[in-house]
């Protein structure tokens, strides 16, 4: 066997338990002792009702998304507190008093155009919120933060982003790099196939 090493690297797609197990292996950690057995077990049970809990978040922010008239991409997204308990929701949308049928969602025209409209979710999800601040809060978005709501969100200083959908485009790897540096981090979500079925 090498020797230990702190360098956890290639482990980081197998499931949680076993990338646990995966660790103990790589400290000398014998994962096959009763005792060291339990232990794991209790982890992956721990980390198997976390990915519920953010499972679950998600689903919230999708059935949020349905709310949005944008007909290209819905997007949703829901702020918990440090008790899990929700203290905000949003989706896209036009601010209050714009009227659809006046800014519509599908001109081409630059000057028309909804992306110098539209708020964000995470944006709604923000101002909406009925707490005093957001510091230390967890955000679920059906998609990467763009950004503009990155900013957002670091300036807010809530504590982690789990996201479901990723975009390879510039407002998204820009917000990367920003959440990132900021350290704060993100997490992209898979939904469980067959019970993640909601038509939108
Ligand atoms: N994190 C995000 C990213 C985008 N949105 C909104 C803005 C637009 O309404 C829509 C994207 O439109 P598309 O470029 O796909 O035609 O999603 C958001 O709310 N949050
Ligand atoms: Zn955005």
């Amino acid at each position: 066997m090498s020797p230990p090493t702190n360098e956890i690297s290639e482990i980081s797609d197998l499931p949680q338990h076993l990338q646990l197990e995966n660790r103990l292996e790589k400290l000398y950690i014998n994962p096959n002792s009763s005792t060291n057995q339990q232990l794991i077990d209790e982890d992956a049970r721990k980390a198997e009702n976390q990915l519920e809990k953010h499972q679950r978040f998600l689903r919230m922010a999708k059935v949020t998304s349905l709310r949005s008239k944008d007909p290209n991409t819905q997007v949703g997204c829901v702020i918990v507190d440090k008790e899990n308990c929700i203290v905000s929701v949003g989706y896209n949308g036009f601010p209050i008093g714009v009227d659809d049928d006046v800014f519509r969602w599908d001109k081409e025209d630059p000057e028309d155009n909804k992306h110098l409209y539209v708020v964000h979710a995470e944006m709604n999800a923000i101002i909406n919120k009925r707490c005093a601040t957001l510091h230390d809060c967890t955000v679920y978005v059906t998609l990467f933060p763009c950004n503009k709501c990155a900013q957002m969100l670091i300036q807010s200083r809530v504590k982690k982003v789990y996201f479901l959908e990723d975009r390879d485009e510039l407002p998204f790897r820009a917000s990367k790099k920003m959440l990132e540096h900021a350290k704060l981090p993100y997490e992209q979500i898979v939904m469980p196939r067959g019970k993640y079925v909601i038509e939108c």
